[in-house]
């Protein structure tokens, strides 16, 4: 038997993208049929007894597995010095017997129309394949002729490329038309005619471009070693057509070429099946092809469809690496190009194998993987970070409603997920705003407010996040209208009003979920040195809070009403995201109160602002 080998183009070319938590498969017994080198062994009997325990379609648990299955393979390459558990990604081949109709390249279209229902429809497998070797230039067809009448085709066929087609009234293409001059200029003896080749040799094409904007290369899913799909049909070794196979490519097998086809792939419960055992629309089809006897006419054929790695889904593959009932880590959270894992502890001890399927299955938008090791809980909010798979860089770029963020996760606070928040805040903006931000990071906030508002004073303890706040705002070329503090919020809130920038602030934004509400209590007094008449507008107040309460409006409006020391506030509150179970995360909205601003009971001890 022999085994021609066409590659499949997947319907869609980008990568499989991260999924959200979908239905798993039960795990129903792993099946590793033996599996011997000629592929007519592949265990039909034991395919079609799977496909009772697994749902129609590929599975990693259907098919042949020329390697042990998932559990095996991941104990047996444990990283003895590390203890970290590794797996082979050939152990993720699986092959599946297949039917498939060679037709016609010109009808093939039609006829896949036709067949609708019956063929294959597996994801990201095209039903039609093609045949390496298969196509063969139109010129060549025209010479050859009639594909019936053998003699014609070759006798015109040899004329032409051993250049006996002189005098026949037929011009030469480029390419035989330079092997003619070899020839002529050899017999000649002008052997080093060094120009030759770069006067008649074909412009080569421009290669495509292989990278995407970011400079990672793009997946070729065609061929290569990232292919997902092969088909190979199934073949007699022994045909009269060798003769051509040095023409039309060692793809080329079959006993008599007759003209270009492709393969229409069946559905998978034709596997192996006579042509009667086929349904009624495809014994149509034939019986039209015999009728009309034309030299092109329909074979049914046995072929092997293997998906390898590449084929498989990031929760597919996870299923099988993981131990049976563990639930999938189907979910991350990415942040430029790292992908940001929340793993439990029960995963800890398979994290370098999870991170390397999330690595492979996002390549290349994501580049690092990490996991955090720890709650949130210092003082500039950054995230213990372990780097599990991929390069070692935290520093990324981001965007972010159109604007351009550079953020190192390991020094400063970042979180996409908030990112539609950030946009609505600011929506409620106007070009008549000054907002404050008191505690603003590297800037999502202040710079999103600064392309609406007349000017924003952004304020972080994080001297690092300072830094990239300046950097974000050249980015964005509006370092002009942001003015930028480096101090504690509470102390930036009574320099910030002492000084005679006071007035003209609108809003104040204070995005400190853990403790803002604490830091509410500077606004007592701030314009205690002020005349009430002189003061047109009190400021919005944006507080961001978290609360586990049952009724988390009603806490966090008392935290703030007791930070305020006041009896009564007017707050419009509103749930943000639920940011673990039972912990709501929550922003209120108020205008300072009067009684508030001119407290003679200000706690806080107002210092000269500092230009
Ligand atoms: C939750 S982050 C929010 C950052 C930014 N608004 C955002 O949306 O990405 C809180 C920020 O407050 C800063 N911070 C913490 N304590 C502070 C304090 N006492 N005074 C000023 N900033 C503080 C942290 O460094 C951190 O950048």
């Amino acid at each position: 038997m022999a085994a021609a080998k066409l590659f499949l183009r997947p319907y869609c070319p980008s990568p499989p993208i991260p999924f959200h938590a979908k239905p798993f498969l039960s795990h129903p017994q792993l099946f590793t049929p033996s599996f011997s080198s000629g592929a007519r062994s592949v265990g039909v009997a034991s395919c079609a007894q799977t496909h009772a325990a697994v749902p129609y379609g590929p599975s990693l648990h259907k098919g042949a597995n020329l390697y042990p299955s998932g559990e095996e393979q991941r104990n047996s390459i444990k990283d003895e010095e590390e203890g970290r558990h590794l797996f082979n990604e050939q152990s993720f081949t699986r092959v599946f017997d297949i039917s498939a109709l060679r037709v016609p390249s010109k009808d093939c279209f039609a006829l896949e129309n036709r067949l609708r229902g019956h063929l294959l429809n597996w994801p990201r497998v095209h039903n039609i394949a093609r045949i390496p070797g298969d196509d063969v230039d139109p010129d060549i067809l025209k010479l050859m002729g009639d594909p019936d009448n053998d003699d014609a085709n070759f006798e015109s066929l040899e004329r032409r490329v051993y250049g006996k087609a002189e005098g026949d009234g037929e011009e030469l293409g480029p390419i035989l038309y330079r092997d003619k001059l070899v020839r002529t200029f050899n017999t000649r003896g002008f052997v080093n005619f060094r120009n030759l080749a770069s006067i008649t040799r074909p412009k080569k094409r421009k290669k495509k471009k292989e990278n995407d904007g970011n400079g990672a290369k793009q997946k070729d899913w065609s061929v290569g070693r990232c292919e997902a799909a092969i088909v190979e049909v199934m073949e007699d070794e022994e045909g009269e057509g060798d003769n051509l196979r040095g023409l039309l490519g060692e793809g080329y097998k079959r006993s008599k070429w007759k003209g270009s086809t492709r393969l229409l792939l069946l559905d998978e419960q034709y596997a192996n099946k006579g042509l009667e055992d086929l349904p009624e629309a495809i014994k149509v089809m034939f019986r039209e092809y015999t009728t009309h006897s034309t030299s092109q006419n329909l074979e049914l054929v046995a072929c092997k469809l293997t998906l390898f790695y590449d084929y498989w889904s990031m929760n597919e593959i996870l299923e099988v690496l993981l131990p049976k009932g563990m639930i999938v880590p189907s979910a991350f959270e990415t942040v430029g190009h790292i992908a940001h894992l929340n793993l439990r502890d029960e995963h800890l001890p398979y994290k370098e194998l999870v991170a390397k399927v999330v690595l492979d299955k996002n390549k290349p938008k994501i580049q690092t993987v990490v996991n955090k090791i720890d709650a949130i809980n210092n003082d500039y909010r950054t995230m213990q970070l372990e780097i599990l798979a991929g390069n070692r860089s935290l520093v990324t770029d981001v965007v972010e409603n159109g604007l351009k963020f550079t953020v190192d996760l390991a020094t400063v606070y970042w979180n996409s997920r908030l990112g539609s928040e950030r946009q609505r805040l600011i929506s409620g903006f106007t070009r008549n705003d000054v907002v404050c931000d008191v505690f603003c990071g590297v800037g999502p906030i202040a710079i999103s407010a600064a392309t609406i508002v007349k000017r924003v004073y952004a304020n972080d303890l994080n001297p690092t996040a300072i830094e990239y706040l300046e950097r974000n705002c050249v980015l964005n070329k509006l370092e002009r209208k942001i003015k930028v503090f480096n101090m504690d919020g509470r102390r930036f809130i009574g320099s910030i009003f002492a000084s005679e920038k006071a007035q003209s602030i609108t809003q104040v934004v204070m995005n400190l979920p853990n403790d803002a509400a604490e830091y509410l209590d500077a606004f007592r007094g701030i314009y205690i040195d002020k005349e009430r008449e002189d003061i047109r507008n009190l400021p919005t107040i944006h507080v961001y809070g978290f609360s586990k309460a049952r009724d988390p409006e009603f806490d966090f409006h008392e935290r703030i009403r007791i930070a305020l020391s006041e009896v009564g506030v007017d707050v419009e509150m509103r749930r943000v995201r639920l940011v673990a179970p039972g912990k709501w995360m929550l922003c209120a909205k108020f205008t300072l109160p009067q009684s508030v601003a001119f407290s003679r009971n200000g706690r806080f001890h107002r210092e000269e602002f500092e230009s």
